[in-house]
C-alpha cells in the first residue's frame, strides 16, 4: 500500500517527499519583520480575510494545562461566524481525539472530534498505513500515555508498555538478567513509539533500548523539549525520548509538528488550500516551522506559550512568523 493509496482510499495523504526543499533560512528571509496585530483592528480584519482555514496549536495557545486563556472561546466563535474552518493540531500525544473532545467540552470550548488532529493519531496512521509492520514483528512498544494506546487500537495495531502498571516499578536484578538475555522481551515488537510519558522510568527506557538494539523502528510522536503547563515549563516529549537517542545514536522519525508528513495528512483530510491556511502557534521550532515548511499562506505566533519575540528576532531564529499577537483573543478586536 503506498501513500497514493492512502490518499485515494482514506483521503489521507502521507509522503516522504515533504513539500519544502528550499532551506528554511530562504523561506524566512522575507519574513524578518513579522506584522504585529494586537490593537490594530484594520490589520486584524485584513489578516482574518486572508484565510479560510486556521490550524490551531493547543498547549500555550488555547490553554495552559486546564487553564483556558481569556477570550479563546469568543475568538473561535468570531472566526467561525465569518465562515472560517478551525482545526486543532496538537503535538501533545497524551490524549486521543475522543479524549481531547472531552477536554474541549470540559473547558467549555466548542470543538468537533473531527476537527482534532493530534500527534498520537498522526503516529498511529503512519504505523498502520506507511510502516505497515508485518507479523511476526507487528507490535509497538509504547513510551507514553493513553492517547497513543487508544489511537493505535483504533488502527488495530497491537502494543505493549505504555500505561501498563507492571512497568511502574523499580528495575530489579531479574529485570537486568531477563533484558540482557532477551527472555523478558516480546519477540513480536518491531517498533518503539515514544511520546510524552508522565510515568517514564529506568525500567521502561531499558526495555525500549533493548528493542531498538534488536532493530526495532524508532518513532516519536513529537520531540518538543519542554511542555508548557500552569504558566511554567516541564519536560517535553523530546526530553522523555532523548535518553534513547543518547544510547542508540539514532534520531527517531518524529510524526508531529513540524513533520510535513503530518501536514500532508491534514491537507488530505481537510482538503485545505495551503495558500488560504494559517498556522497559529506558540512555538517556533514546531508550529511556525510547520506552517512555513508547509508553504501555508501565513503563520501567527501568540506570546502566551513557549516562544518569545526575542526568539524570532535572533539572527539564527529557527523560524519567523508572518504575524504575531500578545494573546489569541486579541483577534476579537476585529468584532468592534
Ligand atoms: O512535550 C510535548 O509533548 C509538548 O510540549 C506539547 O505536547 C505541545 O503541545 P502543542 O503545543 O503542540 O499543543
Ligand atoms: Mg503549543
Amino acid at each position: 500500500m503506498c501513500w497514493r493509496h492512502c490518499q485515494a482510499v482514506h483521503g489521507i495523504r502521507f509522503s516522504e517527499h515533504s513539500v519544502t526543499t528550499a532551506p528554511l533560512k530562504a523561506l524566512n528571509e522575507h519574513l524578518r519583520k513579522p506584522k504585529y496585530l494586537s490593537g490594530d483592528v484594520a490589520s486584524i480584519n485584513e489578516f482574518i480575510d486572508k484565510f479560510d482555514v486556521f490550524l490551531f496549536d493547543c498547549d500555550g495557545v488555547l490553554w495552559s494545562g486546564d487553564h483556558v486563556f481569556e477570550g479563546v472561546v469568543e475568538t473561535l466563535d468570531l472566526l467561525r461566524s465569518r465562515g472560517k474552518k478551525t482545526v486543532f493540531v496538537t503535538n501533545n500525544s497524551t490524549k486521543s481525539r475522543p479524549e481531547y473532545k472531552k477536554k474541549f467540552e470540559g473547558l467549555g470550548i466548542p470543538a468537533d472530534e473531527d476537527e482534532i488532529f493530534g500527534s498520537a493519531y498522526s503516529s498511529a496512521i503512519y504505523v498502520s498505513r506507511i510502516l505497515k509492520l508485518a507479523p511476526p514483528k507487528n507490535k509497538v512498544f509504547v513510551i507514553g500515555e493513553t492517547g497513543i494506546e487508544k489511537e493505535l487500537t483504533t488502527e488495530n495495531i497491537p502494543f505493549i508498555g505504555g500505561t501498563d502498571p507492571s512497568f511502574r516499578r523499580d528495575i530489579t536484578p531479574e529485570d537486568f538478567k531477563g533484558l540482557a538475555d532477551g527472555s523478558l522481551l516480546d519477540s513480536e515488537v518491531g517498533c518503539v513509539l515514544a511520546g510524552l510519558d508522565w510515568h517514564i522510568n529506568y525500567l521502561k527506557l531499558s526495555h525500549a533500548y533493548q528493542y531498538l538494539r534488536r532493530g526495532a523502528v524508532f518513532l516519536a510522536t513529537n520531540v518538543d523539549s519542554t511542555f508548557p503547563m500552569n504558566h511554567n515549563f516541564f519536560p517535553g516529549a523530546g526530553s522523555i525520548s532523548i535518553p534513547l537517542v543518547n544510547m542508540t545514536g539514532q534520531e527517531p522519525v518524529a510524526l508531529g509538528k513540524p513533520s510535513q508528513a503530518m501536514m500532508d495528512a491534514i491537507e488530505g483530510k481537510f482538503h485545505l488550500d495551503r495558500a488560504r491556511t494559517c498556522m497559529v502557534g506558540d512555538r517556533l521550532n514546531t508550529d511556525i516551522k510547520f506552517g512555513i515548511e508547509g508553504r501555508l499562506g501565513g503563520t501567527l505566533a501568540v506570546l502566551t506559550g513557549v516562544s518569545k519575540k526575542e526568539d524570532w528576532e535572533a539572527a539564527d531564529a529557527v523560524a519567523v512568523p508572518s504575524f504575531y499577537v500578545d494573546r489569541l483573543s486579541d483577534l476579537r478586536a476585529a468584532a468592534q
